[in-house]
């Protein structure tokens, strides 16, 4: 799949003048639930409504969804509010029920998306429609693997397609749900940038006291879109409880959250932007070169490792060079984290280099 304008079609179509917001409950409950919901946020920056009617759990004995049933109600919430509509599909047979059903925006989910399978078959059944497709990021942080899900829908010629970003699985316990790991959403833009992409904050947090912080940080990375888990009643909603936020305070959000554009074409801006870029590509040309001449003098001491039959690793050394540096870094207002992960990206680059002439 390559990189084209047209990517962004279906999105610039909807003419809007703020990210596109998806808003609704976890689950479709009721018929009642559902028009409720959807009248709440009818006449605000929610231009589709979202319900799940399938949902996966991770545990069996938990509420999973209440099937085909709640595709009429959505069907009606549209009829009733001219919202579009959007829930998730998991296989083909959800796929031709949505479609029966005309919903506008079918997105695959994270635990769908790790399987080629499932992906391939919910494309063959996409086949020569015109509907919205998202592809939420796969549980595991894997961008090939959410990339390649993407890329089966496009080769099935599915052409309206968007990434959501639901952040990923970790095995510790973090503040997250899902951890963001902002690095892959932003490789996803590098490598698409005019591919829609929607954060869904809800499954990143997890809980409703941080939804809006995760919201601006995916406003400031340039993200198009919202997926906002919305209830009248969050505490008492079937699934999801803790991380769905009422209409009311959808909209409070969208009110406080600064959303910024890609660009801004005045001559100061642009003037003092060029200014600091170009100070920026003086020393990141220095950089470089340092960390060209420091690989040199790694390789020396490979040469004199290699003469005195000496192991390349040298733990002692290296704990002191990363203590000075985690020091030399607070002072330079660099995170301990970042530190370490610049000087163990240096220190495998050194052995990588040494190995070689070790084993030449
Ligand atoms: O000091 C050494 O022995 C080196 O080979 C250099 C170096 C480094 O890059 O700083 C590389 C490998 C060792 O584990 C320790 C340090």
């Amino acid at each position: 799949m390559e990189n084209k304008k047209e990517l962004r079609g279906w999105l610039n179509d909807f003419g809007l003048s703020h990210p596109l917001v998806i808003g609704g409950p976890c689950s479709a409950e009721t018929e009642e639930q559902v028009l409720k919901i959807a009248h709440e946020l009818k006449d605000t920056d929610a231009t589709v409504l979202r319900a799940g009617i399938w949902k996966p759990r991770t545990r069996p004995g938990n509420f999973e969804g209440v099937g085909a049933l709640g595709l009429k109600w959505l069907k009606r919430a549209k009829e009733e509010t001219g919202m579009l509509i959007s829930t998730e599909v998991a296989n083909s047979n959800h796929v031709d029920l949505a479609l029966e059903h005309d919903v506008d925006i079918l997105w695959i989910g994270a635990r769908t998306t790790v399987s080629p399978f499932i992906v391939q078959e919910i494309a063959d059944a996409l086949k020569g429609t015109d509907k919205i497709v998202l592809v939420k990021n796969p549980v595991n942080p894997d961008l090939p693997l959410w990339l390649g899900a993407i890329e089966r829908l496009y080769s099935a010629d599915i052409q309206k397609l968007g990434a959501i970003h639901r952040g990923f699985s970790t095995y510790e316990k973090t503040r997250y749900r899902n951890n963001p790991n902002w690095q892959i959403p932003i490789e996803l833009q590098n490598r698409f940038p005019d591919l829609p992409l929607i954060c869904d904050p809800s499954h990143i947090a997890g809980r409703r006291d941080i939804i809006f912080d995760i919201c601006q940080t995916a406003l400031d990375l340039n993200f198009d879109g919202l997926m906002v888990e919305t209830h009248y009643d969050p505490d008492n909603a079937w699934s999801d409880a803790k991380q769905q936020i009422t209409p009311s305070t959808l909209i409070q959000m969208m009110v406080d959250l600064k959303i910024r554009k890609s660009t801004d074409t005045e001559a100061d801006y642009r003037n003092a932007l060029n200014t600091l870029r170009t100070q920026i590509d003086v020393l990141d040309h220095q950089l470089i070169e340092t960390l060209g001449r420091r690989m040199k003098i790694a390789d020396g001491i490979g040469e004199l490792k290699r003469d005195k039959n000496v192991a390349i690793l040298q733990s002692r050394r290296w704990n002191e060079i990363l203590g000075k540096m985690i020091l030399e870094g607070e002072e330079n207002n660099l995170s301990e984290e970042f530190v370490l992960k610049v000087f163990k990206a240096i220190h495998q680059e050194s052995i990588n280099h040494q190995k070689k002439i070790i084993n030449a």
